[in-house]
């Protein structure tokens, strides 16, 4: 497949989420969710059955553009691309499956953040005993089950848990979250959210028992945040 094929509205949506992709990377370095070339983002290509992925192993450092991989659904690297002479992430098949099960799902992001990749390894569900919990996740944040890179099992996993349910974050047991959204920039919040959810109500657990919240509170605790927090029209005073 060659990308002079693709329309020029294509073309740019593969650069600007190649820029994005890129830039994302930091932010994971930026909140402590990776350590050294661990974890990926990836994002759909909007109005083509691709998406960009980082490279395997590189350094954070040396991320940029120009070495994202562009990839067709199926998890093949389009040849003779930009960054297509590396390999690209070693959760390419995963990301890849997400992207072919949930058309609505723009971007995936996998880290091994410390939390909720403890959660992870206990095989435990994360309450939902916050508020910021049932703003951003809806209700608990499930377990995947237990699944080894090389098929697509991590994939299936991923969609199984995640698809009907309100979170966009899974931690596969043993091995650390998943995260999804509408586009990478928001698998990346939600991998931010996981982490800090999960170090919290880790503390609380160090504590005593949590206390349980209401499940029509969770309700509308996540309809608000999904539905009105936030800036949702135009800036107080400029209306006529
Ligand atoms: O989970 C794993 C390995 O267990 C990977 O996600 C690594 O954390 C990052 O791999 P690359 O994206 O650099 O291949």
């Amino acid at each position: 497949m060659s990308t002079d094929a693709l329309s020029p509205e294509v073309q740019v949506a593969i650069a600007r989420v190649r820029d994005e992709v890129a830039a994302l990377h930091t932010e994971l370095v930026r909140y402590g969710l990776v350590v050294w070339t661990g974890g990926n983002v990836s994002g759909r290509v909007p109005g083509a059955d691709l998406f960009v992925i980082k490279p395997s192993g590189v350094s954070y450092d040396d991320l940029d553009p120009a070495n994202m991989i562009l990839c067709t659904l199926d998890g093949e690297v389009v040849p003779d691309t930009p960054g297509s002479e590396r390999s690209p992430s070693s959760d390419t098949a995963a990301h890849a499956y997400v992207y072919r099960s949930m058309p609505e799902v723009g971007g995936v992001v996998h880290t091994h953040s410390t939390y909720a990749t403890a959660w992870a390894a206990r095989g435990e569900a994360i309450p939902c005993v916050i508020t910021a919990m049932a703003d951003e996740f809806g209700g608990e944040i499930p377990i995947g089950p237990f699944a080894i890179i090389g098929d697509d099992s991590i994939g299936r996993g991923i969609v199984e848990t995640l698809q009907g349910h309100r979170s966009r974050g899974v931690l596969m047991q043993n091995h650390g979250p998943f995260t999804i959204g509408k586009d990478a920039r928001d698998a990346v919040k939600a991998a931010v959210m996981l982490e800090d959810v999960a170090r919290t109500v880790h503390i609380a657990r160090q504590l005593g028992d949590p206390l349980p919240i209401e499940s029509a509170a969770i309700d509308g605790l996540f309809d608000r945040y999904q539905n009105v927090y936030g800036q949702t029209g135009e800036p107080r005073g400029t209306s006529r």
